[in-house]
């Protein structure tokens, strides 16, 4: 039977990644997705944002919404102090199956909790099941439709405070307008845009960085 593209991504982890070195797991994906085949990672270019964010924030407790096979999500982990957890929601059972095994081989399973669900279903669950008040750091990066109500049921649910950080991946390309058009123009963030490229091409993308003021 014929191999999906995350079970080759998979494969390419587990031939040249050391296990235990998520640097090596990240460099893995990113050859693979160079060379061989396209995926929808965050990569590197717009990956070094990303990790400039984290850096700067030293969050406790992240949300990423959208896990896929794990990149920024053993991005994100390699950078948080001993004790922070971040809670990844994927939404199909497959791509949550090969990010279980991707985080694995970089052996981060103790900072990361994937639940497998819908944003929608899960965000207003986040208090009772995961003991969480709120968030220092949420990455967006699933469904592109879902940003702007996702985003609005997180300040309803009482999950964001003053200064923690909302960064979105894609806001140019696939593209979010309508969540940009919100967050861009709501007093209640500050927003700033890190001008990039779509990862492991020269589309123009970008990620915007939004402070929720409380
Ligand atoms: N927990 C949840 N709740 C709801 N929905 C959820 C979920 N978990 C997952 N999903 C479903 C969506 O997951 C994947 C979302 N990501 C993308 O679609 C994406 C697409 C491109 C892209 C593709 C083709 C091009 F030509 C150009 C660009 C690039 C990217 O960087 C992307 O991130
Ligand atoms: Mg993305």
């Amino acid at each position: 039977t014929q191999s999906t593209r995350p079970q080759r991504l998979l494969g390419a982890v587990q031939k040249n990644a050391t296990r235990g070195q998520p640097h090596s797991v990240l460099k893995a994906i990113d050859q693979f997705c160079t060379h061989t085949e396209w995926a929808m990672n965050v990569g590197d270019e717009k990956g070094c944002i990303l990790d400039s964010v984290v850096s700067e924030v030293n969050p406790a407790t992240v949300l990423e919404l959208g896990t896929y096979c794990g990149y920024s999500t053993v991005r994100i982990a390699s950078l948080l102090p001993p004790h922070a957890k971040l809670i990844t929601l994927e939404f199909n059972p497959d791509f949550a199956a090969i990010a279980r095994q991707v985080i694995a081989w970089a052996g981060l399973e103790d900072k990361v909790q994937l639940v497998e669900g819908a944003s929608g279903d899960w965000i207003p669950k986040m208090k009772e099941q995961f003991g969480i008040t709120t968030f220092d750091f949420v990455f967006l990066d699933h469904w592109k439709d879902r940003y702007l109500p996702d985003t609005k049921l997180m300040e309803e649910c009482g999950l964001l405070r003053k200064g923690t950080v909302l960064l979105a991946d894609n806001v140019i390309c696939p593209g979010t307008p309508d969540y940009l058009e919100y967050i861009r123009n709501s007093p209640r963030y500050k927003s700033q845009y890190f001008k990039s490229h779509l990862e492991y091409t020269k589309v123009e993308d970008g990620l915007e960085k939004s402070v929720f003021q409380g």
